[in-house]
């Protein structure tokens, strides 16, 4: 079980409340999406999941451990082992990319390795290879305050592929990305999923990306779980539901992308890259 949880209930401390009665589980290895409103808490769920936010009630497991029960130091070991996608990566905007690629790993990494790495990056090979994944390897050493909102968000993308978690958590991932980009992009959250048998929960607004890329979809409104389903079952009665408030949005949706050609692995095109 890559992870658990048992009627998970998250209020903010302004009252909120955000989560209820979350009961949910996924095998090692599954491919989740996690759609739903704005306002649902498909962000909460992804911060609980991640141990970064302690629900009120109910109970969590992640990676076969109880986060909150563990010392310190086990929960340190535990969040380097789990890798966030946050929609406006935390990045300072001085760090250069190549740093803040290699910053995936600082919670594996000795304090003097760690430290180390901020003055001279210790694997620019590594860092190199998770960037060419994004079509960013040519601004490995640009400050990050020199790239827009899209590549920002794709460095962020980069670091968690580099970081290689058991559990990777992607919020709105591609939210700042066009549509080619943003196919593309979680196209590579699936092969890293594939590739190193980790656990993918990514939450989107996109919903066609959502369908097809994830054989699981589990619906999210008003806190709770409205559905968890395969992804063939999710039918547009369901998705009309499920945005209800929001006027039907969902199967409007964005513009759909092109069908994918077999399984191959997306990749990123350049124009000066034919
Ligand atoms: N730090 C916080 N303090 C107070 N309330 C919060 C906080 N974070 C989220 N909330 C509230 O909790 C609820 C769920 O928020 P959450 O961010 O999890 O939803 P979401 O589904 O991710 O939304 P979106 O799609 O807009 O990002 C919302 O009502 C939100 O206003």
């Amino acid at each position: 079980m890559s992870f658990s949880l048992d009627s998970a209930g998250v209020v903010h401390p302004n009252g909120q409340r955000a989560l209820a009665g979350v009961t949910l589980a996924a095998r090692d290895g599954e491919r989740i999406a996690v759609i739903g409103p704005s306002g649902a808490g498909k962000t909460t769920l992804l911060r609980v999941l991640g141990a970064a936010l302690r629900p009120g009630e109910g109970q969590v497991q992640a990676l076969g451990q109880h986060p909150w029960h563990l010392p310190a130091r086990a929960l340190k070991q535990l969040r380097a082992r789990i890798g966030t996608v946050h929609q406006a990566p935390p990045i300072a905007p001085r760090l250069r990319v190549v740093t803040a690629v290699l910053a995936g790993r600082l919670g594996q990494w000795s304090a003097l390795r760690a430290l180390g790495s901020l003055f001279y990056p210790s694997d620019i090979a590594g860092a190199h290879e998770a960037l060419a994944r994004l079509a960013l390897e040519d601004r490995l050493f640009d400050r990050c305050d020199r790239l827009s909102g899209g590549q920002l968000q794709r460095v962020g993308i980069a670091r968690v592929l580099y970081q290689r978690p058991a559990l990777l958590l992607a919020d709105e991932p591609v939210s700042a990305l066009d549509p080619t980009l943003a196919h593309a992009a979680v196209g590579q959250l699936v092969a890293q999923s594939e590739s190193t048998g980790a656990t993918l929960v990514a939450s989107l607004h996109a919903v066609d990306l959502a369908l097809r890329w994830f054989p699981r979809i589990v619906g999210m409104r008003d806190g709770q779980v409205a559905f968890d389903l395969p992804a063939a079952e999710v039918t547009p009665a369901l998705l009309d539901a499920l945005y209800a408030s929001e006027g039907g949005v969902a199967t409007q949706g964005p513009m759909p992308v092109a069908p994918l050609a077999g399984t191959a692995e997306p990749t990123f095109h350049r124009p000066d890259c034919p």
